[in-house]
């Protein structure tokens, strides 16, 4: 495989001050609250979740039942629009494709030894191609965190390009694992290295470790997405995922995402919120009351 010459990347190195891009948090918050904080952006939230479900203890019938709740909501809800995708792990991933008959929603998977991502890369790709041939279109892997702290950014960007390859059609979404990385210039460094590998979505975590996505996380990525669509024209998307559970969670995530990125990637397309909880609560914003349809 050619291997990208890291210091021909522009920009690789960026200095971040993080209480600047704390108080450019608040300040994006009170801009965006007003547009954001409103039905619309309820409902639009809820049409770019990744309804997950990611339990060592999910069963065959659980994924059943957890695919019939999307397949009905279209007549539940007819005014609403559907989530964006269900995501499982990929023992549940030929049982969701043959029981969802509703139009419109991906079937992705996390893939890769997520979320430790700690084996072989041919192991790794394999077990991706295994997962699109068994019906899902988007795959989520997490970058090989050790070697990102360790400052073998090469390898980074070779394993995620490799990955891609075995993604075939499928969409790739790189998973950063932000809250371990923790450093803006090091979120920033990943950042790049996915999206000149071919991430299709940058992700900022499993929820598999603490703390899980941040606004802090998200500002840095939004960053570097808007500096790489600047670069290269190609508009890579965003998902905010891990520990995001309440409806004024997702909102201060659209303000940020609207304010850096603007209003281009706010839809499924280019955004997506990977969440085992939110798509309750929204429902309950929504529709004015305590709702349990998912
Ligand atoms: O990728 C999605 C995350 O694993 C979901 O995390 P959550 O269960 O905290 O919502």
């Amino acid at each position: 495989m050619k291997e990208m010459d890291l210091s021909m990347m522009k920009d690789f190195d960026r200095n971040f001050s993080l209480d600047a891009v704390k108080k450019d948090i608040q300040d994006i918050i009170k801009r965006q609250t007003e547009v954001c904080n409103t039905p619309d952006y309820y409902k639009l939230a809820l049409s770019c979740i990744d309804l997950t479900t990611l339990n060592a203890t999910d069963t065959q019938d659980k994924g059943v039942r957890f695919t019939q709740k999307v397949n009905e909501f279209p007549s539940a809800y007819p005014e609403l629009q559907n989530v964006a995708a269900i995501c499982v792990y990929p023992k549940l991933v030929k049982t969701v494709r043959e029981t969802l008959n509703v139009e419109g929603v991906n079937l992705a998977a996390v893939s890769g030894c997520f979320p430790s991502s700690m084996t072989f890369i041919d192991v790794k790709c394999k077990e991706t191609e295994l997962t699109v041939d068994a019906g899902a279109n988007e795959i989520d892997i997490v970058i090989p965190i050790g070697d990102m702290l360790s400052g073998d950014y090469q390898s980074v960007f070779n394993e995620i390009k490799k990955h891609k390859s075995a993604c075939g059609d499928a969409h790739l979404k790189v998973i950063l694992e932000s809250g371990v990385l923790h450093d803006p210039e090091l979120i920033w460094k990943a950042s790049l290295l996915s999206m000149h590998a071919g991430a299709d979505f940058i992700k900022t975590s499993t929820g598999k470790m603490d703390p899980a996505a941040t606004l802090e996380a998200a500002y840095v990525m939004c960053h570097a997405i808007s500096y790489f669509y600047k670069e290269t024209g190609k508009k890579v998307g965003f998902k905010p995922a891990g520990g995001i559970t309440e409806t004024h969670e997702a909102v201060d995530f659209l303000c940020v995402v609207k304010d850096i990125l603007g209003n281009d990637w706010l839809s499924s397309t280019l955004f997506r919120f990977g969440a085992s909880r939110l798509a309750n609560n929204l429902l309950t914003s929504i529709v004015g009351e305590e709702t349990k349809f998912f």
